[in-house]
């Protein structure tokens, strides 16, 4: 709710572009309450505070009655009016003319609509404690778990894995914040939770302690909601980054698939697992045939929706314990634990017919394609290159066979 048109739209525009988030603008008291009462699934309100009609504490009311999450954007700078708006549980004040504000107000609603899929583990044994960080977290949008000692806080982290961040107070009874946080780290490495400490107590050594123990960040209590907030979304939005750099590296970028190098890094580590279990382990080799032709006859864009279909074929084929790649071009990779004869043949057998009988819509039009499949089944003293290079050789076989077929044998 703006009363200026051009700065409402700038800011619509900014998140409906970068966060494919709807937006609706009001540019009066009346029309927001209109609007607000047409739906009641809103997720935040962006306001100003100078409205035709309607002063301050209304325009903060219409929002608040209704338990909306608000951030108020101002044109006037008065830290007496900061100061009072805050006081009403509005998450943010942000001043329209600092340089950049519009990229401040797309990455904050990109923060908070982010968080509502974020747990956020708060343990502290003062009831009172809790209760304050809990309530910060849960208007900043966090889902909150509470613990009240360090055994409860681990028995919360491995039963729940959207935890992605710990709030540790240092005073507490049993096991105090730092030697939980040693304990956090051994089950949650620093790029699965991100780990504030806390503590009101005057001790220099502290800060350095819950650091060297894993802790990512530390706060002094008492803490400004400001600052809480800052360091926080810093610490969750460092762990996002360190995501997205992971998937990178380890995923395939038109597909979403793992990579031929994740993909090695695995099998390299369970093939000899699975061989000294004395389980079966089967390496199969895919590749869709004539898929030049596929990009030669409807276009290369239409070639990466059926490499897209293909690969979403084999994920929904693959079982928990399967592994599937992309492995370079038009060539994928499957090992599968645990099959053997038939049920080894079926299982590839019935990957190649629902990979057969895919329609894929391009732009062109409906495509259809085939794959050839070669599979080989671990013996006692294969290793990852011999299991690759058998599989690599079969499927060299099914091509030359004819194609659309699987060779596990011979
Ligand atoms: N659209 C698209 N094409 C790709 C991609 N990666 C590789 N290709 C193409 O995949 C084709 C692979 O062709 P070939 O290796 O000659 O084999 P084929 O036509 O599939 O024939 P057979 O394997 O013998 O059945 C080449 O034309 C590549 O340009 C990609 O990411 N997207």
């Amino acid at each position: 709710m703006e009363n200026s048109r051009a700065y409402a739209r700038a800011i619509a525009e900014a998140i409906e572009q970068q966060l494919e988030l709807p937006v609706v603008v009001a540019s009066t008291l009346a029309e927001a309450r209109e609007l607000l009462d047409r739906h009641d699934d809103w997720f935040l309100a962006l306001t100003g505070l100078v409205l035709a009609d309607g002063d301050r504490e209304t325009v903060i009311d219409c929002f608040q009655d209704r338990g909306l999450s608000t951030v108020v954007v101002t044109g006037v700078y008065d830290e007496d009016l900061r100061e009072r708006v805050l006081r009403r549980r509005v998450i943010d004040v942000v001043l329209k003319s600092t340089p950049g504000s519009v990229d401040y107000i797309v990455w904050l609603v990109k923060r908070l609509e982010r968080n509502r899929r974020i747990s956020a583990l708060v343990v502290d044994d003062s009831m009172s404690a809790r209760l304050h960080t809990a309530t910060l977290l849960k208007m900043f949008g966090y889902r909150v778990v509470e613990a009240i000692d360090g055994a409860a806080a681990l028995k919360a982290l491995e039963s729940d894995a959207t935890i992605r961040l710990a709030i540790i107070d240092q005073e507490m009874p049993g096991m105090q914040g730092v030697e939980l946080t040693q304990r956090l780290r051994a089950l949650r490495a620093r790029d699965r939770v991100a780990v504030i400490g806390v503590s009101g107590r005057d001790d220099a050594t502290l800060v350095a302690r819950f650091l060297k123990s894993g802790a990512n960040d530390f706060l002094r209590k008492p803490f400004s909601r400001e600052e809480f907030f800052c360091r926080v979304s810093q610490n969750v939005d460092q762990l996002e980054l360190i995501g997205s750099l992971q998937d990178l590296a380890t995923r395939d970028f038109l597909t979403g698939l793992p990579n031929r190098r994740h993909f090695l890094e695995q099998a390299e580590r369970l093939v000899p697992q699975m061989r000294a279990a004395g389980r079966r382990l089967a390496m199969a080799i895919l590749d869709i045939d004539h898929f030049k032709r596929i990009n030669d006859s409807w276009g290369h864009e239409a070639g990466d929706h059926a490499l897209r279909a293909v690969a979403a074929a084999l994920s929904a084929h693959a079982r928990d314990g399967d592994h599937v790649a992309r492995f370079g071009g038009e060539e994928f990779c499957l090992l599968a634990p645990d099959l053997e004869g038939a049920a080894l043949l079926d299982y590839f057998d019935s990957l190649r017919q629902r990979i057969e009988h895919l329609v894929v819509h391009s732009p062109g039009g409906e495509l259809r394609m085939t794959v050839s499949i070669g599979v080989r089944a671990v013996t006692a003293d294969d290793d990852l290159q011999c299991l690759l290079a058998e599989a690599d050789r079969r499927l060299y076989l099914a091509k030359a066979g004819g194609r659309n077929r699987v060779v596990a044998s011979g």
